[in-house]
Order: structure tokens, then sequence, then C-alpha cells
């Protein structure tokens, strides 16, 4: 059985008179230990979707069943527990907490989950274990990633959902990242979704999701994906 399948959903938001179509009739499957792209424009209905996967927002209709539930069901609570103990996030502009050091912002998720992993451990593991005493101000844009990076990782989740990780990165810092999510999926065998508009990307991963204009477009396997470091943009 997949370990995401996502049947059928749909997210629209009403805006005065007008209904804003986010996700519109969206079907896919997942399987464990995979990596998998979603890839689509500016406006396709990516972030909306990873919301809805990631628990911090509930569809209009449909079923997101993950490891054999659907969460389209849970109440407030459910979603709160699963959102912390089965998931980990990564976005954009790296939400780390100023005023905590890189190994704080690490224990501080750690902290209020049951399975967590050792957060210096992880750190070492993505290249900071001799940043451990350092704010995110003192950090370059590639080395705060990572310590979001080892922040979701550290909770030992199920699922990774990234959105735009490597949006606010210049090329090189950006493979890197992405190389971190690659042995995440390929070598810790965690479930890793990253979306992205970068085209490029897709072929690191096992499975590809084409969006556009709220719709699921494709659904394509790579056989083979690509290590990181043999793709160029
Ligand atoms: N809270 C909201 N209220 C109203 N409309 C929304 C809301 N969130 C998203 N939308 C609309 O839903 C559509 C899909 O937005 P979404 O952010 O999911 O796209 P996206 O593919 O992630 O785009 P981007 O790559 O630019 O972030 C857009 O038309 C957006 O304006």
């Amino acid at each position: 059985m997949a370990y995401i399948d996502v049947q059928h959903e749909s997210k629209r938001y009403q805006m005065g008179e007008t209904v804003i179509k986010a996700n519109d009739d969206i079907s896919f499957s997942i399987d464990q230990g995979k990596l998998t792209v979603i890839l689509g424009p500016s406006g396709a209905g990516k972030s909306t979707l990873l919301n809805i996967l990631g628990g911090m927002d509930s569809p209009s209709g449909g079923k997101i069943v993950v490891d054999g539930t659907d969460i389209a069901q849970f109440s407030e609570k459910q979603l709160t527990t699963y959102r912390r103990n089965d998931v980990g996030f990564v976005f954009q502009f790296y939400n780390l907490i100023p005023n905590l050091t890189t190994a704080e912002n690490v224990e501080l998720a750690t902290a209020i989950v049951p399975d967590a992993l050792d957060p210096t451990a992880v750190l070492k593991e993505v290249g900071l274990g001799g940043r451990l005493n350092n704010f995110p101000s003192q950090l370059s844009g590639g080395e705060q990633q990572r310590v979001a990076i080892a922040r979701a990782l550290a909770k030992n989740p199920k699922l990774l959902l990234c959105d735009e990780p490597t949006g606010a990165l210049d090329y090189e810092t950006g493979k890197q990242v992405l190389s971190l999510l690659q042995d995440a999926s390929h070598r810790d065998h965690k479930t890793v979704i990253i979306i992205t508009h970068n085209s490029a990307i897709a072929k690191m991963a096992d499975r590809v999701i084409r969006i556009n204009d709220a719709k699921v477009r494709s659904v394509a396997d790579n056989a083979t994906p690509l290590p990181v470091s043999e793709i160029e943009w």
C-alpha cells in the first residue's frame, strides 16, 4: 500500500463573490522512502497541497490518506499531534529562531517529540558540527537551511516536506541542500517531498508530479534518479 494516497483532493477559497480553486480533483500516491518532486509554476497550487499534506490546512474535499489514515478527517488536536510527530518541514526562508543557537534551534524541535534523534549528531551529519554555538545571523543562508534540515530530520519524522528549499540559495549551495534531502530519502529511507518550479530538480526524484492550474497534469517515475551532483541547470 502506498504511504501517501491523495484521492480527489480539492481546496477552494471564497473571495467575496468569487471562488478560487487552488487544488482541483488532485489524485496521486507516493511510496514510503521515496523522493518526490511536485513541480509547477507560480500559482499552480503547490503550497496549498503541501500545507494540506503537512496538516497545516484541511482540504475542501477528498481524502489525504497517510500511513493508512485519512488526515482530512482529523480534529485540530489530531492534526497538531500529526504535525509534531510525523512531519518535518523545510521552508524557503529557514524559519529559525534568531535568539537561539544552532544546537538550541534543533533541541527545541526534538524536545517535543517521542522518538527524536540526538541534535548534535544530526547537525554533524549536515556538516555543522563546528557551528553548534552560532546564532542564525552568524551563518550563511546555506548553513541556515542546513540547520533547518537538521531540525526537521532530528524529529525523526516519517515524512519530510520541503517548500522551495533552495529558493533563497545560490546554485552550488542549493545543490548541497538538495543532496542532503536526496540522502534523507535514498540513504535514510525517509519519504521526502520537494515542491519547486525548477524543472531540472525533477531528475533527482523517484517520482515527479506536475501540477498546473490547480490540477495534476502528469505523474512520471524516474527508473534511475540522478545524484544531485550530476544535475545542472
Ligand atoms: N489563503 C488563501 N486565500 C485565497 N486564495 C489563496 C489562498 N492561498 C492560496 N490561494 C490561491 O490559490 C492559488 C494557488 O496558490 P499556491 O500558493 O498554492 O500556489 P503555488 O503553486 O505554491 O505558487 P508559488 O510557487 O508562487 O508559491 C493561487 O491562485 C493563490 O492566490
